[in-house]
């Protein structure tokens, strides 16, 4: 079985990539792996830009591949934000910090003006320079008070028509045939053996 490390320290991207490699015989190791510490600086100003920062600061210090996510939400009526700063949109890395707040940016916002987007960004690198890029996205709203217990992050407050539920309601295989995440990844692996064998 081939392993591929991800440059994550979020446990539910990992158990997301996870569930959707497992089909495939690919074993997914994180940072959580590794008992080297590794300070990763976020501070790009797109997700193809910090992705690319995680891909290479996780790649040249295991010197081995490595694939990262950068993902967030993007909210038309808030001009595109929290966006980049997702993770961090309240201070700390705090998921239900994060959703009380994007509930009081957006009080008196009607529904139909409460449109979103979840994005990823995924860059793979290997240590010969090889790079593979993908992206995905899925539509929604933003519901005024959250529903369901799985997924994580800002799921609880992301309104999915297919289901009429919220992501937090979906299962997990529900979520990952439709997710930002699940678009990105499929895009990643039609290009995967090439990239991996080359
Ligand atoms: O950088 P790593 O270590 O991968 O973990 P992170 O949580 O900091 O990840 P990002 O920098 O990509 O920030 C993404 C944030 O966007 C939100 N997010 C991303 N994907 C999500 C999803 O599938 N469902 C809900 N919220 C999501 C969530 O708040 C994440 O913390
Ligand atoms: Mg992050």
């Amino acid at each position: 079985m081939d392993s591929l490390v991800i440059a994550t320290k979020n446990q539910g991207k990992a158990r997301e990539y996870r569930e959707m490699f497992a089909p495939y015989n690919i074993d997914v190791k994180t940072l959580a792996d590794f008992s080297v510490p590794i300070k990763i600086n976020e501070n790009g100003t797109t997700f193809l830009e910090n992705a690319t920062i995680k891909a290479q600061t996780v790649m040249a210090r295991l010197g081995v591949p490595v694939m990262a996510d950068d993902s967030g939400l993007v909210v038309d009526a808030l001009n595109g934000a929290p966006g980049v700063h997702s993770a961090r949109y309240a201070g700390d890395h705090d998921d239900q910090a994060n959703n009380e707040k994007l509930l009081r940016e957006l009080a008196g916002v009607p529904p139909m003006k409460r449109t979103a987007h979840f994005h990823t960004t995924i860059v793979a690198l290997k240590p010969d320079g090889a790079k593979l890029v993908a992206n995905g996205r899925v539509d929604g709203r933003i519901l005024t008070s959250p529903r369901g217990k799985n997924g994580f992050g800002y799921d609880p407050l992301f309104y999915v028509e297919k289901f009429d539920c919220s992501m937090a309601e979906l299962t997990a295989e529900q979520k990952n045939s439709i997710s930002h995440r699940g678009q990105a990844l499929e895009e990643f692996l039609q290009h995967f053996a090439e990239w991996w064998n080359k």
